[in-house]
């Protein structure tokens, strides 16, 4: 399909998304090309909300869109979040953090009662392939990398918060375990897996149709 398809998925999921947010709700607002669309399209709606934003990005774009965006500390608990996805497999497990704001859209995710996840058609994989992206901390940077062995810097790319991105490169079958040795390791800062509890709704578009699954939240 063509890049232009692409987008109009992208949009048509995220306009999708911003019906599902009500008047009064506080918003988590996630970062990348497909929420991109979302946020003229919430701000149309002209609902009295307060968002929260992932990233420079998203919170710069939802300003000028007419959004209210607040710090994290001032809304420590969200009514919904909306995000992007790397890869949405059966779970669902996301690999998520392309654009380097995993470690920020994992705490947003959590801190909300409804997490939803948005997509085009290429997103839904059979299962988890790497890359996934990681938030290493700078100090003993090189011992971690050590200790991991399967894991590349991108040169010179900081996550919002001042973390060295990289990338675990390894092949996995079981998620769950790089995630728990991901999540055991000192010099991981954040990690893009996303396990299945932490997402309520997918929404993917193909082509003109939107298709919308729930999911139980612990
Ligand atoms: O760090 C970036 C995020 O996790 C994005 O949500 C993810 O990379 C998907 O981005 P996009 O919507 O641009 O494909």
């Amino acid at each position: 399909m063509s890049v232009t398809t692409s987008e109009a998925e992208k949009h048509a999921a995220a306009t999708y998304a911003a019906g599902l947010v009500e008047d009064g709700m506080r918003v988590g607002l996630g970062t990348g090309s497909t929420v991109a669309p979302l946020i003229p399209v919430l701000a149309a709606r002209g609902l009295n909300l307060r968002c929260v934003a992932t990233s420079v990005a998203t919170a710069e774009a939802a300003v000028a869109a007419g959004l209210v965006v607040e710090s994290f500390d001032a809304l420590p608990e969200l009514d919904i979040a909306i995000d992007g996805a790397d890869q949405i497999a059966p779970g669902p497990w996301l690999i998520k953090g392309g654009g380097r704001a995993h470690t920020r859209e994992k705490l947003v995710a959590v801190a909300a009662a409804r997490f939803v996840v948005i997509a085009s058609h290429e997103k839904p994989v059979p299962r988890l392939t790497p890359p996934v992206p990681l938030e290493l901390l700078a100090f003993g940077l090189e011992s971690t990398l050590m200790r991991l062995g399967q894991a590349t810097v991108r040169g010179g790319v900081l996550s919002p918060d001042g973390g060295i991105i990289a990338d675990w490169t390894g092949a996995f079958d079981d998620p769950a375990e790089l995630a728990r040795r991901l999540d055991a390791d000192p010099g991981v800062v954040g990690h893009g897996l996303f396990e299945p509890g932490l997402v309520s709704d997918v929404v993917v578009a193909t082509g003109a149709d939107v298709e919308h699954t729930r999911f139980a939240r612990p």
